[in-house]
């Protein structure tokens, strides 16, 4: 349990010189380890104190960190994250998760070789479904994809599909895609290992059940980045998701995008700008779709692909709570998956029965 405010760093023994952080911190032990969070001006610092050693060690800190202030109060949940909650801060960033020891941070850790801890922002609503994104080839799927993976690392798990295309340059079997044999795809078709599959661009391609599973069961959100096609199979299978649909700015800037990428022939490029246009088409009225972004400026739809149209307007309850006014009295803990704000406000009765 952690509670605001919390103790200075000058407070803390063991040796270890922390007396540089001038704000105040929130210490918070699970399993061995105890870990003080403390915001400095600029950002949020973490430091890690193994009781049994009493040794201290600064961790690599991975996903995107919230922003530093002084009010917030922090407690541990399910034995692997600190759950942090923000003073005064709006809806969508007064709840924060700093991963200690949850499936990713375990396998960072064993890559790294190192201590690691990762933060990741708290949605409310429909967080664990699926995202589905579909759009003409070249229009920046995969770019978007990319962004939100390296801006929420332990967040979002890609889908890792399998095609019969041949791989591209720096394209890895495994993680950009599985490259298979036609008649070893077509069998597993056939025995039902695919959730989707269809014929793009000449080639077949396939979404395995098992690359959904891969990604859910290591605690991420599924993205899939499929054609419109795929998307229509995936709407009318069981599982449950968001469907994004990324249209290009024209047709012109879709083709600029293809030859500029310079990843397929001449015959591939044509083929893929004739297909484009039928996608788009059903993109736009099949009503598969739940939102759809225009890729003009990279930037801009990458952040309404987060925020505004798309990922976390959808994952929001909308009878959720404007931030929390946490005030100066009060305590934060966690029992059987349930924060429990305690202080004396209506208001923050309301923020925690919301929680
Ligand atoms: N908003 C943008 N403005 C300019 N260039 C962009 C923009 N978004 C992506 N690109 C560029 O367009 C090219 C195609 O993008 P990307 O490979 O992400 O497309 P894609 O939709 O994933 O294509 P495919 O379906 O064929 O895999 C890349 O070279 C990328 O850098
Ligand atoms: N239906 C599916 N479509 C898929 C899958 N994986 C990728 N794709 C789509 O194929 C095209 C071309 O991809 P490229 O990598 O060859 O450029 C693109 O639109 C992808 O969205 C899948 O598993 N199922």
């Amino acid at each position: 349990m952690g509670e605001a405010p919390a103790f200075y760093a000058d407070n803390l023994q063991n040796g270890f010189d922390i007396k540089t952080i001038k704000a105040c911190e929130t210490s918070i032990s699970i399993q061995c380890k105890t870990y003080v969070i403390g915001s400095s001006d600029d950002a949020f610092v973490v430091r890690i104190c193994d009781q049994t050693t009493g040794n201290w060690v600064i961790p690599n800190i991975l996903g995107t960190k919230p922003k530093p202030g002084k009010g917030y109060s922090a407690a541990a949940l399910n034995e692997d994250r600190i759950v942090m909650i923000k003073k005064g801060s709006s809806s969508d960033d007064c709840i924060w998760f700093l991963e200690v020891d949850t499936p990713y941070v375990k396998e960072q850790k064993q890559i790294l070789g190192a201590e690691v801890v990762a933060w990741s922002k708290g949605v409310r609503g429909n967080a664990e479904a699926p995202i589905v994104i579909s759009g003409p080839s070249g229009v920046g799927k995969g770019t978007l994809i990319s962004k939100l993976m390296e801006e929420f690392p332990s967040m979002f798990g890609f889908s890792v599909s399998h095609t019969t295309r041949a791989p591209r340059g720096m394209e890895q079997d495994g993680v950009h895609y599985h490259f298979t044999e036609r008649a070893v795809m077509e069998k597993d078709i056939k025995d039902g290992k695919f959730l989707e599959f269809a014929s793009v661009h000449g080639n077949l391609y396939g979404t395995s059940i098992e690359a959904v599973e891969v990604v859910s069961d290591s605690g991420k959100r599924c993205i899939l980045d499929i054609d419109v096609q795929g998307a229509r199979s995936v709407r009318a299978s069981p599982l449950d998701a968001v469907f994004v649909f990324i249209c290009p700015p024209s047709m012109d800037e879709l083709e600029h995008r293809l030859r500029a990428r310079a990843t397929e022939s001449e015959e591939q490029i044509l083929k893929r700008l004739r297909n484009a246009k039928a996608e788009i088409e059903q993109g736009q009225s099949s009503g598969i779709f739940d939102h759809i972004l225009y890729n003009d400026n990279l930037e801009e739809c990458y952040q309404s692909l987060k925020d505004k149209h798309s990922l976390t307007s959808s994952m929001t309850n909308t009878a959720a709570p404007l931030g929390i006014n946490l005030p100066e009295e009060h305590s934060v803990s966690a029992m059987d998956s349930k924060i429990i704000i305690k202080g004396g406000t209506a208001e923050l009765e309301n923020a925690s029965k919301n929680l």
